[in-house]
């Protein structure tokens, strides 16, 4: 094994001894209030995609990201291990109308598009506005700026995102086809409970939950197992979090039944 690929497992085990993920735990609370770490790292990943990834390949810009998120700074993209979970659940139907909470800088939306057939629809919802900007910019480059809308906004504002949902964008009853949820852990059963409330999901419908082990969103993962058999059928993946193999996380992927 040479020096470097040393190194490299060295971190993936014990993700602690990288500096980055020390200066991310630190910047935890800046990273929930703003959705940023605070040291300028979602900036540097875009332009490190930017320059590392050639125009118009969805697949290399992943590439690059993960190159970065490894090897110079840690982002909580979902990564390349649960990113598989979900692609396998976007191959498993052909969503036409996917919505998606906590955008940051574009990751899991070009994943996502990338499989999307050219009339299907992705809408991200992200918080920040620096961060909406970055996914834009990266989901131009990476050819997909025809298929994804970044909205600034969340589904808790009081009405304004969902309105602007409906009206600049489609959502009505039954509708929405696949739901990715990677925002505010607090927000997951929430979020989904006011987008039944919308009538958006049909029987049938898609939605898959991350970090529901790591940082957590107990209430969520309790709600889809008490509705198990009756409004949802849930599937839970037992997998890492992003970018080591230290430290396990949940993702959970439901079909809505009824
Ligand atoms: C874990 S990151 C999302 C990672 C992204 N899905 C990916 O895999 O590439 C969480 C993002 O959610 C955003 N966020 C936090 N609370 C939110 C909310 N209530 N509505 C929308 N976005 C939110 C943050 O700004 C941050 O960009």
């Amino acid at each position: 094994m040479s020096g470097r690929s040393f190194a490299a497992a060295v971190r993936d085990r014990v993700p602690l001894l990288r500096w980055s993920v020390l200066r991310f735990l630190l910047g935890g609370p800046t990273f929930v209030r703003t959705g940023q770490v605070g040291d300028g790292r979602e900036r540097a990943a875009r332009d490190f995609v930017l320059a590392h990834s050639p125009a118009g390949d969805p697949d290399s810009a992943l590439a690059a990201f993960d190159d970065f998120a490894r090897n110079h700074s840690l982002l909580v993209n979902i990564g390349d291990e649960k990113g598989l979970i979900l692609d396998a659940a976007l191959r498993k139907t052909t969503p036409k109308l996917l919505l998606e909470l906590g955008g940051y800088c574009g990751y899991s939306a070009i994943r996502t598009a990338r499989l999307l057939d050219a009339d299907a629809r992705l809408i991200s919802v992200e918080m920040n506005p620096d961060n909406a900007e970055i996914a834009r910019t990266l989901l131009a480059h990476a050819g997909l700026a025809d298929r994804v809308s970044v909205v600034v906004g969340t589904i808790g504002d009081g009405g304004e995102t969902l309105k602007r949902l409906a009206t600049a964008h489609g959502f009505a009853p039954g509708t929405l086809d696949f739901l990715f949820i990677d925002h505010d852990k607090s927000a997951y059963l929430p979020d989904l409970k006011t987008i039944l409330d919308q009538g958006w999901l049909h029987p049938g419908s898609i939605v898959v939950a991350d970090n529901v082990g790591i940082p957590g969103a107990p209430g969520y993962r309790r709600y889809m197992h008490d509705s198990e058999g009756t409004i949802w059928h849930t599937t839970e993946h037992h997998t890492h979090t992003e970018y080591q193999s230290l430290l396990e996380d949940l993702v959970l992927e439901s079909e809505y039944l009824p």
